[in-house]
């Protein structure tokens, strides 16, 4: 038994085995991925550290270093990028359901259910194998951006985009979820989506990919496993808080508003999104990344309103609560700013954590152990049965 995890707060021992609430401080299984620590080293990608990862390299190396094990070559990125390329096309059967799509379905339900329709028209959904799960993978990272826009046009009854050949997989993004971009900002505002995608790439066993483990760790199917974390990512004390961050945004209006916005709703105890995480309680070294690039595009686009409603927010959350922002609350600002629609901002999420996600279920399945943790049973005590006649 660890001894780290006996001294956590709120932790209970029973006779022989231990209880943390929510496993906080838990060590629930071995990962090569992803290093987070708060202290200097920051967040690490497989050793590389998320600083150098985010200014220099584009979000398809990140996925070859997630999925393949290494940062690719000149010519391996081009293969790979060729690679995702062929597999932009969305099978017949999940084109159907896209086309029948009705308006009011939220974007994270349409993307479940897509993502599940998906393992029924995979070539290889019965092939369990890592080279079968790679193909897999490599397929989704580039029907999931698919998926998104086309359904989101289905339900708001907007026209379609034209096809974008972009080998660019930040800027084809970008064309797919808020249409073309113009010049230099179009070029700035594809940056800073490469940017957030590394950015969301990974981080060790946060819900969703924990769901995805547990799910793999069964031997089920990849879809299956990536199913689960999507429904787990939905939520708004995960993924679903960048899009809650650009909801709080827009309701606040304007930079005047903020400060009492903020103080209103710490008077009603009400948690403001985008700020606390459960392991990186001094703060999140990704949020001062995207912070960064949030502000320069403010400049940029010549609109700070969001990005000003945004600093009071975290000054108020720092002064009253010594609260820091997580990678959700700047990503928001970043993607109003390039126009792209708020109930969007999940499943942009999952554009990027889909390669964190399938690399941890090819890992889960590569050294697997059923994971089946214990409950500690607070129920009635042994009682008598008394057959249906005999009830009072
Ligand atoms: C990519 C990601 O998934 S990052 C996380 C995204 N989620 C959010 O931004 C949602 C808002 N944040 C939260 O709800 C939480 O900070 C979580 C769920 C992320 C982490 O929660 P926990 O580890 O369970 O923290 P916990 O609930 O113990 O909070 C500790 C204290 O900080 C407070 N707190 C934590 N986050 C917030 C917040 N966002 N707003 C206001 N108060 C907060 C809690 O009320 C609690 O205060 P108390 O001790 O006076 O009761
Ligand atoms: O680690 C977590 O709990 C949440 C998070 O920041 C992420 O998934 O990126």
């Amino acid at each position: 038994m660890n001894q780290a995890i006996q001294e956590q707060p709120g932790t209970k021992t029973t006779e022989r085995l231990l209880y943390s609430p929510g496993l906080e401080g838990v060590i629930a299984g071995e990962s090569t991925l992803c290093q987070v620590d708060e202290g200097e080293a920051g967040l690490r990608y497989r050793g590389y550290a998320i600083g150098d990862l985010a200014e220099w390299s584009r979000f398809e190396e990140v996925a070859h270093l997630l999925l393949i094990g290494h940062l690719p070559t000149q010519n391996e990125l081009d293969s790979f990028s060729i690679r995702l390329r062929s597999h932009r096309v969305l099978p017949e059967p999940v084109q159907r359901f896209v086309d029948r799509l009705q308006p009011g379905l939220h974007p994270m339900d349409v993307l479940r259910t897509g993502i599940s329709l998906l393992g029924l028209s995979d070539p290889d959904a019965q092939d369990g194998s890592h080279e079968a799960n790679l193909r897999k993978s490599m397929r989704l990272l580039s029907q999931i951006p698919l998926l998104i826009a086309h359904s989101y046009r289905v339900m708001s009854g907007t026209s379609t985009q034209k096809q974008d050949e972009s080998p660019d997989f930040a800027q084809h993004l970008l064309h797919l979820v808020a249409g073309h971009k113009h010049g230099d900002i179009g070029a700035a505002m594809a940056q800073v989506l490469n940017v957030s995608l590394i950015l969301y790439a990974e981080h060790e066993f946060n819900a969703s990919t924990f769901a995805a483990r547990v799910t793999a760790s069964t031997l089920t199917d990849l879809h299956g496993a990536i199913t689960a974390a999507v429904a787990t990512l939905k939520g708004p004390l995960h993924g679903g808080a960048n899009e809650a961050v650009a909801s709080m945004l827009i309701e606040i209006g304007s930079p005047e508003r903020a400060e009492a916005w903020v103080r209103e709703a710490l008077a009603q105890k009400r948690r403001v999104m985008g700020f606390g995480h459960r392991v990186l309680r001094q703060g999140d070294a990704r949020s001062a990344i995207i912070q960064r690039h949030a502000e320069r595009l403010s400049h940029l686009c010549g609109d700070h309103s969001w990005y000003d409603i945004a600093s009071t927010i975290h000054r108020i959350m720092r002064e009253e609560k010594g609260l820091h922002p997580n990678l959700d609350f700047y990503t928001a600002v970043a993607y109003l700013l390039m126009g792209i629609p708020r109930e969007l901002s999940t499943p942009l999420f999952v554009c990027s954590r889909i390669t964190g996600w399938c690399a941890h279920v090819m890992e889960q399945q590569e050294h697997n152990r059923l994971i089946r943790p214990r409950a500690l049973y607070t129920g009635p005590a042994p009682r008598t049965y008394e057959p249906l006649d005999r009830r009072p």
